[in-house]
């Protein structure tokens, strides 16, 4: 926990703040007592405006080709950073990580997915992979994404990827031989991910864990990007306290 000292100068620098998660975002920092929005930014800005405003937080909602920039300059600036932003994959973390061992005070997030539903979602699966034969994952979102798959897919692919090699599972059967226009899907820390793109959608994601006889489903959906915001706010609450990358907002949660 963050001591009231700290939250009382919390100043955050939003960047993305005219996308559909940085609406949202502009509404729920404005709307917390302890927290004080400083600058917004759009891709019109410059990153220096950040250092201009006094900020003490990034929150990065931004594209997958921007977010490093947005974060490689919080960190250089000693910024404590919260990163929704998808496309984050383990060459990237690891550059991010050798950069923060030359600012040890510094604390970052990466967030695949703020929502409390989805972090259990692929917490739940990842427990039960271990005891079903073949894992899938289905992710269905709107059709304005830019990037496939979704960081939540691949967040729960690597944590559904560990518990079976800690288990000693061999690989999902499969009999694909042919497979010309790649409808398998991708391949994704051993785990088979499919992405959907479909209008009408908002951000929805199905496990499918199958063994003989039985299949278990788990789903979440997020109707609207308010699902996010409380996990956005704990993000920006916790992470001062937290030096070093924390990559998934159950390493600020207690969910042993
Ligand atoms: N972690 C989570 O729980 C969630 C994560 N996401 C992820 O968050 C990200 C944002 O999603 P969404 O809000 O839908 O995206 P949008 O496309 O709606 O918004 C993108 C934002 O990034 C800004 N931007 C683009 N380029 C730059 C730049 N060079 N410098 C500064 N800002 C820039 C845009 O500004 P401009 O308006 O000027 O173009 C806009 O404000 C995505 O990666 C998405 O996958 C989404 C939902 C939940
Ligand atoms: O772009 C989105 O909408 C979302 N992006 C994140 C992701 O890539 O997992 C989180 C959520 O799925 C919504």
């Amino acid at each position: 926990m963050t001591s009231p000292a700290e939250t009382s100068s919390l100043r955050v620098a939003l960047v993305g703040a005219t996308g559909k998660m940085g609406r949202y975002a502009v509404n729920a920092v404005n709307g917390a007592d302890d927290l004080e929005l400083v600058a917004t930014l759009s891709s019109r800005d410059s990153l220096d405006a950040i250092g201009d405003s006094g900020a003490s937080h990034v929150l990065d909602l931004t594209v997958p080709s921007v977010s490093p920039e947005v974060v490689r300059y919080a960190v250089d600036h000693g910024l404590h950073v919260v990163v929704g932003t998808s496309g984050w994959s383990d060459e990237r973390r690891a550059v991010l990580e050798a950069q923060l061992a030359e600012h040890p005070e510094v604390g970052v997030l990466i967030a695949p997915n703020f929502s409390i539903g989805s972090v259990l979602a692929s917490e739940f699966a990842a427990k039960a992979a271990r005891y079903f034969d073949s894992v899938e994952i289905i992710e269905m979102h709107h059709p304005n994404k830019v990037d496939a798959p979704s960081g939540t897919a691949v967040r729960t692919a690597g944590l559904i990827g560990a518990a079976r090699a800690a288990a000693q599972l061999p690989a999902s059967p499969d009999a694909t031989e042919h497979d010309p226009d790649g409808s398998r899907g991708a391949l994704v820390d051993g785990v088979r991910v499919h992405a959907v793109r479909l209008a009408g959608l908002e951000a929805h994601q199905e496990v499918l864990l199958g063994t003989p006889g039985q299949q278990l489903v788990l789903r979440h959906d997020a109707f609207d990007r308010s699902a996010y915001m409380p996990g956005v706010l704990l993000g920006l609450r916790t992470v001062a306290s937290r030096p070093g990358l924390t990559y998934g907002l159950d390493g600020y949660l207690d969910l042993s």
